[in-house]
């Protein structure tokens, strides 16, 4: 079977897009296999058992799952360039402890901004600049959050920034008058082709949350 890659994604995913984003850096081939999350596909169901979810790197037909472990694992077995953790066990802990932060809020908050509405969505945007802020504060005067390079900070982070359209418009708000800083690193992370190319377009991504948001507005409406 060789180095054989293969990656189980959906294209809206940011999680999905930590792992193109890691793989583009490292310059591994690999095949994508777009999942139809509503009909999942057996070599899904079997790879992915316990959560039967995307992102999952099946390498030497191995799976690995959850999007930041599969970032680690691809810096570890790709070792050979564009390291994605610092060497120095304190920065390197660091770099896991923001890359944390980011998977446990901002898909969360993110989401109850542009599928919520009244109180519930003002509240979040609130807890999302706030988020956005501390972020800010700890990128301080870097290029990146890895300083010239990606780390595992950027790319938890930037596959988010396929939301920020949709973000502003359901919740009318500008991400670049809050959070203006944040806004110029995800430009200059756009400025690479291992995210660019690993990004949906951000009016496609608006046109498909709107859709989920009106199921989502739907259901809670019974
Ligand atoms: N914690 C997971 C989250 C993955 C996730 O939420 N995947 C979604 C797509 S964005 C999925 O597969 N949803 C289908 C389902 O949950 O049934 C990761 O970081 O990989």
């Amino acid at each position: 079977m060789g180095e054989e890659v293969i990656l189980l994604d959906y294209w809206s995913s940011p999680f999905g897009m930590r792992v193109r984003i890691a793989l583009a850096e490292k310059d591994v081939e690999y095949e994508e296999r777009e999942e139809n999350l509503n009909n999942k596909s057996p070599l899904l169901l079997k790879m992915n058992p316990v959560h039967k979810q995307i992102p999952v790197l099946i390498h030497k037909g191995k799976p690995v799952c959850e999007s930041m472990i599969i970032v680690q694992y691809i810096d570890e077995v790709w070792a050979h360039k564009a390291p994605l953790l610092p060497s120095n066990p304190y920065q390197r802990v660091n770099a896991r402890f923001w890359a944390d932060y980011i998977d446990k809020k901002i898909y969360n908050i993110g989401k109850l901004v542009w599928a919520s509405e009244g109180e519930v969505q003002e509240a979040a945007k609130r807890e999302l600049v706030v988020c956005f802020k501390l972020l800010e504060a700890e990128l301080g005067n870097n290029r990146f959050f890895g300083g010239e390079n990606l780390n595992i900070v950027d790319i938890a982070l930037i596959p988010f920034y396929s939301w920020f359209y949709a973000l502003e418009t359901c919740g009318n708000f500008s991400l670049v008058e809050e959070c203006p800083h944040l806004v110029a690193w995800a430009k200059r992370c756009m400025e690479r082709e291992s995210v660019s190319k690993s990004l949906p377009d951000q009016y496609k991504v608006y046109t498909h949350l709107l859709e989920l948001r009106k199921q989502h507005l739907a259901e809670l409406k019974g």
